[in-house]
């Protein structure tokens, strides 16, 4: 892949482009350039004696070149001049860059700041008569075309170099995964440190009142985003509910519904939902059931939720007779994957989110495999501690959008469930059983790990795939220190419990099974036998 700069950073004269950029390069270990400082080097000489003797055109020129070659051969962080992103070409130049996963960023000053640095500065040949008035000309010309042509925004009114440092970063190093289709209205999922900080961009002016649905064990996670809404002017009404599978219920959304009614809650206020699946999921039954729905912010706080459960609208809750069996497609308004939130993260919850990860890699994108395999001993001793700033958490980030990517074009081609999502349902036919019969105390991940080397098996035993395949369900499951086998219950306790899967169709039972790895099928009605006897293989 051809090197381009990790950032390239636009704005007025004085604002800090190059201060701050050489601290986003010094915090993220990279190379900085700045293009004034290139350009020199190409013509021979300081610019105010270039402009004086060739004028603003030919140095416009020489500009364009200079960027053009550093947007394609520069792997550091790139600070561009004042008016750069006012010439066309280099507009055109910063466009590509942006569709290519590049990150523009608009630096955004306190006017005065910046136009009191810029006089410091002294020198600049487009602030030549009185300085004051050139600057706020410019600035008045120059705000909106750098508005539109960043794609990464940064205030840094106030803050010190530093601090705006760390706020940049934060921002360019955040990944973006937008959902969108056909019956959906589109959402983003945010991934990266800090990506709580768009509760209120992402709620929106409307809501006076905020649901924020939690548990007790992300209690500092709600906290953070309580002082976030308190801030951006929302009164709140904190909901604690219980734990894990234990918030998946009729009674617990009947317990919220009270709440709202009595706390007043109209159609314009909104939910906001932080901690695992199992909460953001009961969170996201409630904003989709009060007054037949109301906006909702999902905020996941472990690997499984973060890579699944927050994304593609599926909520819900359990009933005495198995998981999931009450719910709704409702579409979240945005899902902000805070990568803090997984400090306090125990490492078995962290592993139990491979799972899904890892089916998501059978099912669609080989590359998360080979990413599982390649750092299986460094995700396997996850430890919440030491994970940010860490080797690892990138890997992770990157394994989060992959597996999210994957998630989104299901849900984007068929929300509903039609056909193609299904695909995503891989090991959990017996996954949903296996969690039932063994009172919830399984994870989902783990059960979902069992399930696809079942899936695996009864593949292999009708022919789709080679015994090769299933033993690198195994193996690869395996080193990340996931179950591959599971001896909790009889068969026919498991195909009672594999009828009521939303798959089945009247008295058939229906699964996904892989042809090859990215490659799944539908499998109706499979023969009895077969059924059976891969549920022997996964005994253990
Ligand atoms: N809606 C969907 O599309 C979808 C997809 C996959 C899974 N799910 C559902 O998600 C649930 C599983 O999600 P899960 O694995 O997150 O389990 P979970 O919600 O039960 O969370 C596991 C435990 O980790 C705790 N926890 C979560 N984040 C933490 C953090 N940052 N620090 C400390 N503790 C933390 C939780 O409080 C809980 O005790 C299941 O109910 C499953 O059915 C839904
Ligand atoms: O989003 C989907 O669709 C999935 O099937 C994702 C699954 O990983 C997830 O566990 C989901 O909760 C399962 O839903 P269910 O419809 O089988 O209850």
């Amino acid at each position: 892949m051809p090197t381009r700069p990790v950032a390239v950073i636009i704005g007025m004269m004085g604002a800090g482009k190059t201060r701050v950029g050489k601290e986003v390069a010094q915090l993220m270990s990279l190379p900085f350039a700045d293009a004034d400082v290139e350009i020199e080097h190409e013509v021979g000489m300081r610019i105010p004696e270039y402009f004086e003797r060739h004028g603003e055109p030919a140095f416009r020129e020489v500009e364009s070149e200079v960027i053009a070659g550093m947007l394609h051969g520069f792997g550091g962080v790139f600070a561009l001049g004042g008016g750069a992103p006012m010439t066309p070409a280099v507009q055109d130049d910063l466009k590509e860059y942006i569709e290519d996963g590049g990150k523009v960023v608009y630096l955004m000053a306190d006017p005065r700041e910046a136009m009191e640095r810029a006089h410091r500065g002294g020198g600049r040949p487009m602030l030549q008569g009185d300085a004051d008035a050139r600057w706020k000309k410019l600035y008045r010309q120059r705000d909106p075309v750098y508005y539109r042509v960043a794609n990464v925004h940064v205030e840094t009114y106030g803050q010190t170099p530093l601090a705006a440092a760390r706020k940049m970063m934060d921002m360019i190093t955040e990944r973006t995964v937008h959902v969108t289709g056909a019956t959906i209205e589109d959402y983003d999922v945010s991934i990266g440190e800090g990506a709580m900080n768009h509760l209120s961009e992402v709620l929106g002016p409307k809501p006076v009142r905020i649901a924020l649905i939690h548990t007790q064990p992300v209690q500092r996670h709600s906290d953070r985003a309580r002082t976030l809404l308190r801030q951006g002017g929302y009164q709140v009404s904190d909901i604690v509910i219980p734990d894990a599978e234990a918030g998946k219920t009729i009674e617990v959304a009947n317990g919220i519904w009270q709440r709202l009614g009595d706390e007043g809650f109209t159609r314009s206020d909104a939910v906001v939902g932080v901690g695992g699946g199992a909460a953001t999921d009961l969170a996201g039954f409630v904003a989709a059931t009060w007054m037949r729905g109301v906006r909702y912010v999902n905020c996941p706080t472990s690997l499984l939720a973060m890579v699944d459960a927050s994304t593609g609208g599926k909520t819900g809750i359990n009933t005495p007779q198995g998981k999931n069996l009450v719910g709704s497609f409702y579409t979240p308004a945005g899902v902000l994957a805070d990568l803090k939130t997984l400090v306090s993260l125990p490492n078995d919850i962290f592993i139990e989110g491979l799972g899904e990860v890892a089916k998501s890699g059978f099912i669609k994108d080989p590359e998360i495999l080979h990413i599982l395999e390649e750092h299986a001993a460094e995700l396997r001793a996850f430890d919440g501690a030491t994970f940010l700033g860490s080797g690892l958490e990138n890997v992770v980030a990157e394994l989060i959008e992959r597996t999210v990517r994957v998630k989104a074009y299901h849900v984007s081609a068929d929300l509903k469930e039609a056909g193609l999502r299904e695909f995503l349902n891989y090991g959990h036919t017996l996954a949903h059983a296996i969690e039932k019969l063994e009172h919830f105390r399984w994870r989902h991940g783990n059960a979902v790990a069992v399930g696809c080397v079942y899936a695996a098996e009864l593949g292999h035993l009708l022919g789709y795939i080679d015994q090769d395949l299933v033993d690198y369900h195994r193996s690869l499951l395996g080193s990340l220190g996931l179950p591959t086998s599971w001896n909790g219950g009889t068969f026919d306790e498991v195909l009672a419990l594999m009828h009521r899967d939303k798959k089945a169709r009247g008295n058939k039972l229906r699964f996904v099974v892989l042809d090859s790895i990215g490659h799944p099928v539908h499998l109706d009605d499979p023969p009895a036998d077969a059924v059976e006897e891969a549920f022997r293989r996964i005994q253990a």
